[in-house]
């Protein structure tokens, strides 16, 4: 990592503390909605919502389609919160800003996060509005050392060199799809390979090629 920011676990514990003194909801799972699912947010039930700008540490939402807001209530009788529009390295934060929430909800006890985003499909079979459950990643800004765990590591939120084979956990993806098929919509859903990139121009034809090539099933910007 080239820069020199860092980020305290006090910072993060401000934060935390902060929330959970302003919201009676104590959530196990953590939804990022991405561009065009921030409707997910909407259907909680017993909602209560902090504008980004309102938390006090939390980085602001600057892309269109992304309302900046983080609602906490029940969905399915599941207390959770959810992140209605997340933060990208192209809009010019740094990724230890762009993950800070997620070290946020880790200290507000959450144990589950399920992230969703718009990619760019490059699977045969994958169609635009077809449903991709990510099943591994390939970090290119991670392989050139841009990564938000560089620097001084904080033990407290997990090792210095943490092990990625299981990090999309399968029971959660097996349960997708089951309730996929449950749905009837079993065929507009597959997993896949994600890939990460900077953004914020979309591929060339060549690097879609070239992703495609390298076993990459979707593209994003998001870390
Ligand atoms: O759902 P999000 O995170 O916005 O994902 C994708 O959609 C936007 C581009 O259309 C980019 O922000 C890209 O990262
Ligand atoms: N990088 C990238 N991000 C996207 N977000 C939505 N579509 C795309 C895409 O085709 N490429």
């Amino acid at each position: 990592m080239h820069s020199k920011e860092q980020i305290g676990h006090d910072e993060y514990q401000n934060t935390a503390d902060w929330l959970m003194s302003h919201t009676k909801h104590r959530p196990l799972v953590a939804i990022i909605c991405g561009s065009g699912l921030g409707m997910l947010a909407d259907t909680l039930k017993c909602q209560g919502s902090f504008d980004y700008s309102d938390i006090p540490g939390f980085p602001q939402s600057t892309v269109q389609g992304h309302a900046g807001r983080l609602v906490f209530g029940e969905l399915k009788g599941k207390s959770c919160v959810c992140m209605q529009g997340r933060f990208h390295m192209y809009e010019g934060h740094s990724l230890l800003k762009t993950t800070f929430p997620i070290r946020v909800f880790k200290l507000m006890g959450v144990e589950t996060l399920i992230v969703t985003n718009a990619a760019g499909s490059l699977a045969d079979g994958l169609q635009p509005g077809d449903i991709m459950i990510i099943k591994d990643h390939i970090n290119f800004l991670g392989l050139v050392g841009l990564n938000p765990l560089s620097g001084p590591n904080d033990d407290k939120f997990g090792p210095r060199f943490p092990a990625m084979s299981g990090c999309y956990d399968k029971g959660l993806r097996s349960l997708m799809m089951e309730i996929a098929k449950q749905m009837g919509v079993a065929g507009l859903v597959q997993e896949g390979v994600y890939a990460m990139v900077g953004g914020p121009n979309f591929e060339t034809i060549a690097e879609a090629k070239l992703l495609h090539r390298l076993g990459v099933d979707a593209v994003g910007m998001m870390y």
